[in-house]
Protein backbone atom coordinates (compact mmCIF):
# COMPACT_ATOMS: atom_id res chain seq x y z
CA UNK A 1 0.00 0.00 0.00
CA UNK A 2 1.11 3.23 -0.37
CA UNK A 3 0.22 6.80 -0.05
CA UNK A 4 0.87 9.66 -2.99
CA UNK A 5 0.83 13.18 -2.88
CA UNK A 6 0.80 14.34 -6.74
CA UNK A 7 1.05 17.62 -8.29
CA UNK A 8 -0.92 18.79 -11.46
CA UNK A 9 -0.30 21.63 -13.96
CA UNK A 10 -1.54 22.70 -17.32
CA UNK A 11 -1.06 25.87 -19.20
CA UNK A 12 -1.57 25.14 -22.79
CA UNK A 13 -5.15 24.71 -24.37
CA UNK A 14 -8.57 23.80 -21.93
CA UNK A 15 -6.71 23.83 -18.81
CA UNK A 16 -9.26 23.06 -16.54
CA UNK A 17 -10.14 20.14 -18.78
CA UNK A 18 -6.87 18.86 -18.61
CA UNK A 19 -6.52 18.67 -15.03
CA UNK A 20 -10.26 17.17 -14.33
CA UNK A 21 -9.20 14.69 -16.63
CA UNK A 22 -6.45 14.14 -14.90
CA UNK A 23 -8.06 13.73 -11.25
CA UNK A 24 -10.83 11.44 -13.00
CA UNK A 25 -8.64 9.20 -14.52
CA UNK A 26 -7.12 8.38 -10.80
CA UNK A 27 -10.79 8.90 -8.80
CA UNK A 28 -10.80 4.94 -7.61
CA UNK A 29 -7.47 6.24 -5.79
CA UNK A 30 -8.22 9.47 -4.79
CA UNK A 31 -8.37 10.66 -1.07
CA UNK A 32 -7.78 14.41 -1.20
CA UNK A 33 -7.77 17.21 -3.93
CA UNK A 34 -7.36 20.54 -3.74
CA UNK A 35 -9.18 23.74 -5.33
CA UNK A 36 -7.69 25.05 -8.57
CA UNK A 37 -4.83 27.72 -8.54
CA UNK A 38 -4.16 30.33 -11.09
CA UNK A 39 -0.14 30.88 -10.64
CA UNK A 40 2.11 32.97 -12.23
CA UNK A 41 4.64 30.72 -14.04
CA UNK A 42 7.91 30.13 -12.40
CA UNK A 43 11.38 28.46 -13.89
CA UNK A 44 10.27 29.64 -17.84
CA UNK A 45 8.55 32.98 -17.01
CA UNK A 46 7.55 34.17 -20.16
CA UNK A 47 4.86 31.75 -21.07
CA UNK A 48 0.76 31.81 -19.86
CA UNK A 49 -0.31 31.47 -16.28
CA UNK A 50 -0.03 27.58 -14.84
CA UNK A 51 -3.65 26.21 -12.82
CA UNK A 52 -2.37 24.15 -10.58
CA UNK A 53 -3.40 21.46 -8.06
CA UNK A 54 -2.38 18.91 -5.88
CA UNK A 55 -3.81 15.29 -5.24
CA UNK A 56 -3.46 12.76 -2.78
CA UNK A 57 -3.87 9.56 -3.63
CA UNK A 58 -3.96 5.61 -2.07
CA UNK A 59 -3.31 2.69 -3.18
CA UNK A 60 -3.17 -1.28 -2.02
CA UNK A 61 -0.67 -2.47 -4.63
CA UNK A 62 0.84 0.61 -6.44
CA UNK A 63 4.57 1.96 -5.33
CA UNK A 64 6.15 4.85 -6.21
CA UNK A 65 7.38 3.68 -9.81
CA UNK A 66 3.88 3.08 -10.32
CA UNK A 67 2.36 6.24 -9.28
CA UNK A 68 5.43 7.94 -12.20
CA UNK A 69 3.75 5.55 -14.58
CA UNK A 70 0.13 6.16 -13.82
CA UNK A 71 1.16 10.13 -14.27
CA UNK A 72 3.41 9.67 -17.34
CA UNK A 73 -0.03 7.75 -18.93
CA UNK A 74 -2.00 10.46 -17.79
CA UNK A 75 0.26 13.15 -19.94
CA UNK A 76 0.64 11.17 -22.48
CA UNK A 77 -3.70 11.12 -22.69
CA UNK A 78 -3.37 14.54 -22.44
CA UNK A 79 -1.50 14.71 -25.94
CA UNK A 80 1.80 16.81 -24.41
CA UNK A 81 4.16 17.54 -26.36
CA UNK A 82 8.00 17.47 -24.35
CA UNK A 83 10.36 20.29 -26.11
CA UNK A 84 11.11 22.82 -23.41
CA UNK A 85 12.14 22.08 -19.83
CA UNK A 86 10.09 23.81 -17.66
CA UNK A 87 8.27 25.07 -20.88
CA UNK A 88 4.40 25.42 -21.94
CA UNK A 89 2.84 21.88 -21.41
CA UNK A 90 -1.24 20.37 -21.33
CA UNK A 91 -0.08 18.36 -18.23
CA UNK A 92 2.16 18.03 -15.96
CA UNK A 93 2.29 15.55 -13.30
CA UNK A 94 4.84 15.40 -10.23
CA UNK A 95 5.14 12.67 -8.06
CA UNK A 96 5.96 15.16 -5.12
CA UNK A 97 6.30 12.25 -2.10
CA UNK A 98 5.25 8.85 -2.09
CA UNK A 99 4.91 7.83 2.04
CA UNK A 100 8.48 8.17 3.01
CA UNK A 101 10.31 6.89 0.45
CA UNK A 102 13.80 8.37 -0.59
CA UNK A 103 14.59 8.13 -4.10
CA UNK A 104 18.06 9.61 -5.97
CA UNK A 105 17.57 7.68 -9.05
CA UNK A 106 16.99 10.95 -11.39
CA UNK A 107 14.18 9.08 -13.11
CA UNK A 108 12.24 9.17 -10.07
CA UNK A 109 13.47 11.45 -7.32
CA UNK A 110 11.46 11.41 -4.07
CA UNK A 111 10.46 13.61 -2.49
CA UNK A 112 10.24 15.94 -5.58
CA UNK A 113 13.43 18.04 -5.53
CA UNK A 114 11.58 21.23 -6.68
CA UNK A 115 8.84 20.60 -3.91
CA UNK A 116 10.41 23.15 -1.27
CA UNK A 117 11.07 26.30 -3.02
CA UNK A 118 7.74 25.61 -5.30
CA UNK A 119 4.64 27.90 -3.73
CA UNK A 120 2.77 26.10 -6.66
CA UNK A 121 3.21 23.06 -5.03
CA UNK A 122 2.94 23.80 -1.39
CA UNK A 123 -0.23 26.01 -0.92
CA UNK A 124 -2.22 23.66 -2.89
CA UNK A 125 -0.97 20.66 -0.40
CA UNK A 126 -1.16 22.40 2.60
CA UNK A 127 -5.00 23.26 2.05
CA UNK A 128 -5.99 19.40 2.05
CA UNK A 129 -2.96 18.01 4.02
CA UNK A 130 -2.40 20.96 6.97
CA UNK A 131 0.35 18.51 8.69
CA UNK A 132 2.07 17.85 5.44
CA UNK A 133 5.68 17.01 5.59
CA UNK A 134 8.39 16.33 2.97
CA UNK A 135 10.27 13.30 3.88
CA UNK A 136 13.59 14.59 5.09
CA UNK A 137 13.09 18.17 4.49
CA UNK A 138 10.55 19.69 6.68
CA UNK A 139 7.66 20.49 7.12
CA UNK A 140 5.61 22.03 4.00
CA UNK A 141 4.04 24.96 5.93
CA UNK A 142 7.73 26.24 7.42
CA UNK A 143 8.64 25.65 4.02
CA UNK A 144 6.37 28.24 2.68
CA UNK A 145 6.59 30.80 5.05
CA UNK A 146 10.41 30.55 4.25
CA UNK A 147 9.23 31.73 0.67
CA UNK A 148 9.24 35.20 -0.55
CA UNK A 149 6.02 37.09 -0.34
CA UNK A 150 6.07 37.39 -4.16
CA UNK A 151 5.73 33.41 -4.73
CA UNK A 152 3.03 32.79 -2.04
CA UNK A 153 1.25 36.21 -3.97
CA UNK A 154 1.49 34.86 -7.50
CA UNK A 155 -0.79 31.73 -6.38
CA UNK A 156 -4.86 32.60 -6.24
CA UNK A 157 -7.23 30.06 -5.47
CA UNK A 158 -10.33 29.93 -9.06
CA UNK A 159 -12.86 29.74 -6.89
CA UNK A 160 -15.08 29.07 -9.65
CA UNK A 161 -13.10 25.90 -11.11
CA UNK A 162 -13.33 22.74 -8.87
CA UNK A 163 -11.98 18.92 -10.02
N1 LIG B 1 9.36 12.89 -8.56
C1 LIG B 1 9.26 12.90 -9.89
N2 LIG B 1 8.05 13.09 -10.49
C2 LIG B 1 7.94 13.12 -11.85
N3 LIG B 1 8.98 12.95 -12.70
C3 LIG B 1 10.19 12.77 -12.14
C4 LIG B 1 10.39 12.74 -10.73
N4 LIG B 1 11.71 12.54 -10.48
C5 LIG B 1 12.31 12.46 -11.66
N5 LIG B 1 11.42 12.57 -12.67
C6 LIG B 1 11.78 12.50 -14.08
O1 LIG B 1 11.65 13.80 -14.62
C7 LIG B 1 11.33 13.67 -15.99
C8 LIG B 1 10.16 14.56 -16.30
O2 LIG B 1 10.62 15.80 -16.40
P1 LIG B 1 9.67 16.94 -16.87
O3 LIG B 1 9.95 17.26 -18.28
O4 LIG B 1 8.25 16.66 -16.48
O5 LIG B 1 10.27 18.04 -15.92
P2 LIG B 1 9.65 19.38 -15.63
O6 LIG B 1 8.25 19.14 -15.14
O7 LIG B 1 9.86 20.29 -16.81
O8 LIG B 1 10.54 19.92 -14.43
P3 LIG B 1 10.42 19.54 -12.91
O9 LIG B 1 10.67 18.06 -12.80
O10 LIG B 1 11.46 20.40 -12.26
O11 LIG B 1 9.00 19.90 -12.48
C9 LIG B 1 10.94 12.27 -16.29
O12 LIG B 1 11.92 11.68 -17.08
C10 LIG B 1 10.89 11.61 -14.92
O13 LIG B 1 11.39 10.30 -14.97
N1 LIG C 1 3.30 28.31 -12.00
C1 LIG C 1 3.89 27.24 -12.51
N2 LIG C 1 5.02 27.37 -13.22
C2 LIG C 1 5.60 26.26 -13.75
C3 LIG C 1 5.03 24.98 -13.56
C4 LIG C 1 3.84 24.88 -12.80
O1 LIG C 1 3.29 23.78 -12.59
N3 LIG C 1 3.29 26.03 -12.29
N4 LIG C 1 5.62 23.89 -14.08
C5 LIG C 1 6.71 24.01 -14.81
C6 LIG C 1 7.31 22.80 -15.38
O2 LIG C 1 7.35 21.76 -14.54
C7 LIG C 1 7.35 25.28 -15.09
N5 LIG C 1 6.71 26.39 -14.47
Amino acid sequence: MSRAVLSLGSNLGDRSAYLRRAVDGMRDALVAVSSVYETAPWGVTDQPDFLNAVCIVDDPVRDHWAWLRAGQALEREAERVREQRWGPRTLDVDVVAVDDVRSTDPELLLPHPGTPERATVLIPWLEIDPDADVPGVGRADALLAALPAADRDGVRKRTDLSL
